[in-house]
């Protein structure tokens, strides 16, 4: 029998896009569509918002009731498409009713709780739940993805940085006594439906932002292990992530090992491609669920460039393949 799964945040951009996959998925039914207790699009079909969904996904947006034990109680996993504090406030009660959480906010991927106040500025209400939740970077951490039932899916910048960097930095490829230099741009969707000044057509250009102090900084120096310097950019395109990486290479390092480092650990992972020539581009990943990566490397350094869609392996397709993997289907299922 299959699953039943919802989305709560149906209305924007990553809700939206779980709703399409969902739709499509062979082993988790689509049951529900939620948006907040006053939101505006309240009772509305999604294919109202997003006219390319009509006829393939026109379920209502319904507002959620106040006391959700009922809606947790008929699911058997529930997606989060919400902002971090809300999600970090809905997950205690899925849990409690045996509803399996996948959030794709930031709400649960730092088991730290003064690290919500200093990034997210509020104070985490459910602390002893970032002790359980799993980091949802679906290559690396499978194992315990497949025993958990709070996966607090990986970043956008995070997962494009981390795929990229993590295979040389296990295998001891990397001098970090240099710290690895991370230059990304994103897609205004990245910033999420709501309208803003920064995201509106004519002041949207080229900049980079949030320098020093982004909150991916941390998340993915934490998870790798390692400081890197990261500064993210807004490009004025709708979706997808670029990311220009550099790093100096422990010396003699050659292609070869570099090859072999991310054929050990991308072979089998359908979801990465890993160039053997060129670099990619987000042409290349833009409406797919793919992370591409490829490299260069001249004196020493390392230029990896790593590229995907911010909305889908940066968001609601790593959260389905997370699902996948909970579940035991293949973790491809649905998504290609
Ligand atoms: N956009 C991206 O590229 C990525 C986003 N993320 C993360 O995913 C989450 C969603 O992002 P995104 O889709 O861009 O966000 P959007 O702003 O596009 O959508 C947010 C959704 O949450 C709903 N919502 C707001 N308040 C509540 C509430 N109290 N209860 C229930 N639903 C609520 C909104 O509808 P309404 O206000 O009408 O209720 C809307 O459906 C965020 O945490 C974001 O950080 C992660 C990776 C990439
Ligand atoms: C272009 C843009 O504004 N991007 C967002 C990051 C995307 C996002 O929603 O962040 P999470 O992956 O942590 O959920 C930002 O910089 O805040």
């Amino acid at each position: 029998m299959a699953q039943k799964a919802i989305v709560i945040g149906a209305s924007g951009y990553t809700g939206a896009e779980l709703a399409r996959i969902l739709t499509h998925h062979p082993e988790f039914e689509l049951a529900g569509l939620y948006v907040s207790t006053n939101s505006a699009d309240a009772n509305k079909s999604i294919s109202t918002l997003y006219p390319q969904l009509k006829t393939i996904c026109d379920l209502p947006l319904q507002p959620l009731p106040e006391d959700l034990t009922e809606i947790a109680q008929n699911a058997d996993l529930a997606f989060f498409g919400t902002a971090h504090e809300v999600s970090a406030n809905l997950a205690p009660v899925f849990l409690q009713n045996n509803c399996k959480v996948f959030d794709l906010s930031g709400a649960y991927r730092v088991n730290s709780e003064s690290f919500y106040q200093e990034f997210y500025g509020f104070e985490h209400k459910h602390p002893e739940l970032l002790k359980q939740a799993v980091y949802g970077l679906a290559e690396w951490n499978a194992d315990k993805i497949k025993t958990t039932d709070l996966v607090a899916v990986a970043g956008c910048y995070p997962t494009v940085s981390q795929l990229s960097l993590k295979p040389l930095i296990e295998e001891g490829l990397l001098d970090v006594n240099q710290l690895p230099v991370i230059n990304a741009v994103s897609g205004v969707s990245g910033a999420g439906r709501k309208a803003s000044l920064t995201s509106s057509f004519c002041e949207v250009s080229l900049n980079a932002y949030g320098v020093f102090n982004h909150r991916h900084q941390p998340e993915i120096a934490t998870h790798l292990g390692t400081d890197v310097i990261f500064t993210p950019h807004l490009g004025n395109f709708k979706r997808g992530i670029l990311a220009t990486i550099t790093a100096k290479l422990k010396a003699g390092v050659s292609d070869e090992q570099i090859k072999r480092a991310y054929a050990k650990y991308y072979a089998n992972k359908p979801l990465v491609r890993v160039y053997e020539q060129g670099l990619p581009s987000i042409k290349a990943v833009e409406f797919s669920p793919y992370c591409d990566i490829g490299f260069a490397t001249k004196n020493n350094h390392i230029i990896i460039v790593g590229a995907e869609d911010n909305l889908l392996k940066g968001a609601a397709a790593q959260a389905v393949q997370c699902a996948n993997i909970r579940y035991g289907y293949n973790e491809v299922l649905g998504l290609i």
